[in-house]
Order: C-alpha cells, then sequence, then structure tokens
C-alpha cells in the first residue's frame, strides 16, 4: 500500500508546504552533470564515470540542449525501515519533452540522490523547480540498505542549509 503525502514528508527535508502532494512529495532540482568518462558495471564491483558539473547561468537557470544529464535532487531522503521508495518524473517536465530516469529506493537509504534526465527538446529548468515526486510503500525487507550510495552528500546538505 502506498502511504500519502504527509506521510513521504516525514522523510524527506527540507520542505516546503507546497512540496507536499496527496500521494507523495515534489523533489527539486540541484545542480546538473554531464558525463565524459566511461563508466563501468562488471560482475563483480562498478565504477561511475566522471563527471563535469553544468553551469546554471547567474539567475540559477539551466538551459539544456538534447542530451543525457545526472541530475542531483536537493532533498535528502530517508527510506524508512519497511518500505520502498519510487521516483516518478513530474508530468509538467514529461509534456516538455523531457524523462527523467530513476531506479529503487532501498529500505534504510539515506542521502541526497541523483536521476539521469533525458532531454528530448531544449528546455529551461531554474535550479530549485520541482521535477519529480518520491512515494512511499510498505514493502517487507529481510536487511536495510548499507551499499556505496549510503549517506550520499549529506555534508554537502549540512553546509548548504548554514
Ligand atoms: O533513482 C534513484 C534510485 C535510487 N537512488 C538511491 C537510493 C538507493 O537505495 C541507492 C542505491 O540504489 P541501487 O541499489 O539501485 O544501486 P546499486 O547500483 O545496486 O548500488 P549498490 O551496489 O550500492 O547497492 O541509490 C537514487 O539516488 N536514485
Amino acid at each position: 500500500m502506498y502511504r500519502s503525502g504527509a506521510f513521504v514528508a516525514e522523510h524527506v527535508e527540507p520542505i516546503a508546504d507546497e512540496q507536499v502532494q496527496p500521494n507523495g512529495v515534489d523533489l527539486t532540482l540541484d545542480s546538473l552533470f554531464e558525463q565524459v568518462s566511461p563508466g563501468r558495471l562488471g560482475v563483480e564491483g562498478k565504477t561511475i564515470g566522471d563527471r563535469e558539473a553544468i553551469d546554471a547561468g547567474a539567475d540559477g537557470t539551466y538551459l539544456l540542449p538534447p542530451g543525457g544529464y545526472v541530475l542531483q535532487y536537493a532533498e535528502t531522503i530517508r527510506i524508512p525501515d519497511g518500505h520502498v521508495g519510487f521516483l516518478y518524473p513530474r508530468s509538467s517536465l514529461m509534456r516538455n519533452s523531457c524523462m527523467l530516469n530513476t531506479a529503487v529506493w532501498d529500505a534504510g537509504y539515506e542521502g541526497r540522490g541523483e536521476g539521469l534526465l533525458q532531454v528530448h527538446h531544449d528546455v529551461e529548468l531554474e535550479t530549485g523547480a520541482r521535477v519529480a515526486q518520491l512515494v512511499l510503500a510498505r514493502a517487507d525487507n529481510e536487511e536495510l540498505y548499507d551499499g556505496s550510495y549510503q549517506g550520499e552528500r549529506l555534508s554537502e546538505a549540512k553546509s548548504k542549509s548554514r
């Protein structure tokens, strides 16, 4: 069963009232990157390719030509024990010929995650704009997430909020 937006809001920070939706919470755009070297997924282990930050411009707006971009969310997410998270693109993003690709958010994960933004037509995205919606569903789990992305970008979040 999916939880209410008010429940999801207890596991996302910082959060403003307008981000809380009936069935989930909107996440906002923090920053964008372009991958510049190959990564690798092996039978054992993985590496993530190098990235270069994309310049948002003086007014904080990204002007994006078609391509694939790594998008970092501004909010810290905590997926509670007994739950799984799914993220969906905001429909207005999709209606503007862009798509956000996402994966499973595991119980126990805490961090500021990433998604893959596909741009199929030039688009403008302002830093802080709502781009995605996180939903939480009750789900059995034997253990909690303890992978390499646990705690990602948490220290950055703290220094930003000062
Ligand atoms: O769109 C998504 C989906 C998930 N995550 C976060 C939450 C999730 O718990 C974590 C790890 O995801 P996954 O288990 O799919 O990654 P992996 O490549 O298997 O990494 P690991 O080897 O650390 O499990 O990444 C994101 O940042 N973005």
